[in-house]
């Protein structure tokens, strides 16, 4: 039996068998949760159990007058509390304002080997309702939802590649596998219009619709314990101002909106990747690398404007078959596509409203490492009981692994001294 056709505990037993997993890992892996067997057994392939990460909630995200419990999935300390410190600052300045494009998903179906490419154009521009009728066989409920084809244009690339590049709109779902169907089916007519190649037929991930959110702030709400908000409020300018003209900063001034961003697409069981892939194409669709946030005064008011692509579905793909991701989706008040969109852009404003304000304030490291303190104190092996005390140990010493190790060791012993104190009474 091949190592795919197997279940995920005979899957184990052989890696352990081979020496590759031991069995303390193994049961590690076989932990459950809220998966279904099905779904942990066959979501995807060779799968040898599970792997968890902490849900965390950013609180009261008021976008568009209506309070959101945003779930997120992450591994990191301090973006759950940055999140819920940046909702919190908007939601005192009445909130983000969020709105999206149309939802659309493109595909592209590229030909090569052809004699006249030009004429070829000519050819597939005069099919333009066939074409139409293709997409509305190849996936007929699209149609009855409402959706289908929107546009095609056809290009010619190098002299040499004719790009067929069908628009659809594949209403509540990302649209992936819809699009990749579509260009299957055109592909498969085209070929018999044309003498070339079919190169590939495929979606792209390039940004589609793009989502914005903007806040607007008064200054004084974003004064830290020492520094007041109008020189906040300006710092936060020259930040923005940089990472247009420097791209290392942009980098890390985007990957700050991600913190929140990507944390709650894999909640909602959304494709990561996709988001990733898009991002990048949009951040450098100048040429430089940007930054997805603007910080502008305006009127006396500090506002943030984000514009990003966030292709995302509200059903299809694993959403259906990850029973926490409906979860996440109920408790996010993700009603439609369009609001999960626009709550998550919020969230990367405000996400990155919160990195800036501790950049612009106290540096980045005082709020974060207090937090990261704790996951030092687990790294280094701490049980429940031991975790304030190291933690607390950790932040009036030195916050590193061995420090806290050292300072574990510590508080054992002196947890020792204490009991043996006490069995002498007795
Ligand atoms: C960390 C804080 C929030 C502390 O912030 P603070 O002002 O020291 O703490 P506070 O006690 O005054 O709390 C303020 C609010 O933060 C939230 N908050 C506070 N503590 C918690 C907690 N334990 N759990 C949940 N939420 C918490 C909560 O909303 C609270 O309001 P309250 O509810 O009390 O009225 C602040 O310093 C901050 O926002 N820092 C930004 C941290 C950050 O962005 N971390 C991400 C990792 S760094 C990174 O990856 C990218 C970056 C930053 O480099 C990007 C860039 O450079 O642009
Ligand atoms: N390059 C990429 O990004 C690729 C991504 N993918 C994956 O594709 C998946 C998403 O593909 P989709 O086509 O979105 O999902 P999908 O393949 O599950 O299709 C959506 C399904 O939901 C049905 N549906 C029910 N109610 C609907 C509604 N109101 N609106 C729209 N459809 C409705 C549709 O008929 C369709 O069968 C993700 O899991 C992604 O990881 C797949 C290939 C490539």
């Amino acid at each position: 039996m091949k190592f795919y056709e197997k279940t995920p505990e005979e899957r184990r037993a052989q890696l352990i068998r081979e020496g590759s997993l031991t069995q303390a890992d193994a049961r590690l892996f076989a932990a459950k949760s809220s998966l279904p067997a099905a779904t942990e057994a066959k979501l995807i392939e060779n799968s040898i159990g599970e792997f968890s990460l902490p849900l965390g909630i950013a609180r009261n995200l008021l976008v568009n007058g209506q309070l959101h419990q945003v779930p997120l999935a992450n591994e990191e300390p301090s973006v759950v509390a940055a999140a819920s410190n940046g909702a919190r600052i908007a939601a005192e300045n009445g909130g983000v304002v969020a709105r999206v494009d149309p939802h659309q998903v493109v595909a592209e179906v590229v030909l090569t080997d052809l004699a006249d490419v030009k004429a070829a154009k000519q050819t597939i521009l005069a099919h333009q309702a066939e074409i139409k009728a293709v997409v509305a066989a190849a996936h007929p409920s699209m149609i009855q939802r409402g959706g289908g084809l929107v546009g095609v244009t056809v290009s010619v690339l190098a002299n040499r590649f004719l790009k067929i590049r069908l628009t659809l709109d594949p209403k509540e779902a990302m649209g992936a596998n819809y699009a990749n169907t579509v260009a299957e089916a055109v592909a498969a007519v085209v070929k018999t219009w044309l003498n070339g190649t079919i190169l590939v037929s495929i979606l792209t991930n390039a940004p589609a619709e793009l989502v914005t959110a903007t806040v607007q702030l008064d200054p004084t709400t974003l004064a830290t314990k020492t520094v007041p908000g109008d020189v906040i409020a300006k710092k936060i300018v020259q930040l923005s101002e940089l990472a247009f003209v420097d791209p290392e900063r942009a980098v890390t001034h985007n990957k700050g909106i991600l913190n929140g961003v990507i944390g709650a697409v894999l909640a909602t069981g959304n494709d990561t990747r996709a988001i990733a892939a898009s991002v990048g194409a949009f951040a450098a669709a100048s040429g430089q690398y940007q930054p997805l946030s603007r910080w502008v005064m305006h009127a006396g008011k500090l506002e943030g404007t984000l514009q990003m692509p966030l292709p995302l579905g509200a059903v299809g793909g694993a959403i259906g078959a990850l029973p926490v991701a409906q979860a996440a989706r109920r408790l996010g008040g993700y009603r439609d596509l369009a609001t999960m969109q626009q709550v998550i852009a919020a969230l990367g404003l405000v996400q990155n409203l919160a990195a800036l304000r501790a950049l612009a304030g106290p540096g980045i490291q005082a709020g974060h490492m207090k937090l990261q303190a704790n996951a030092l104190a687990i790294a280094a092996g701490a049980d429940e009981r031991e975790l304030p005390a190291l933690v607390a140990a950790l932040r009036e010493g030195q916050m590193n692994l061995a420090h806290a190790k050292t300072y574990l060791a510590n508080i054992r012993s002196n947890q020792k001294v204490g009991q043996s104190k006490n069995e002498n009474r007795d």
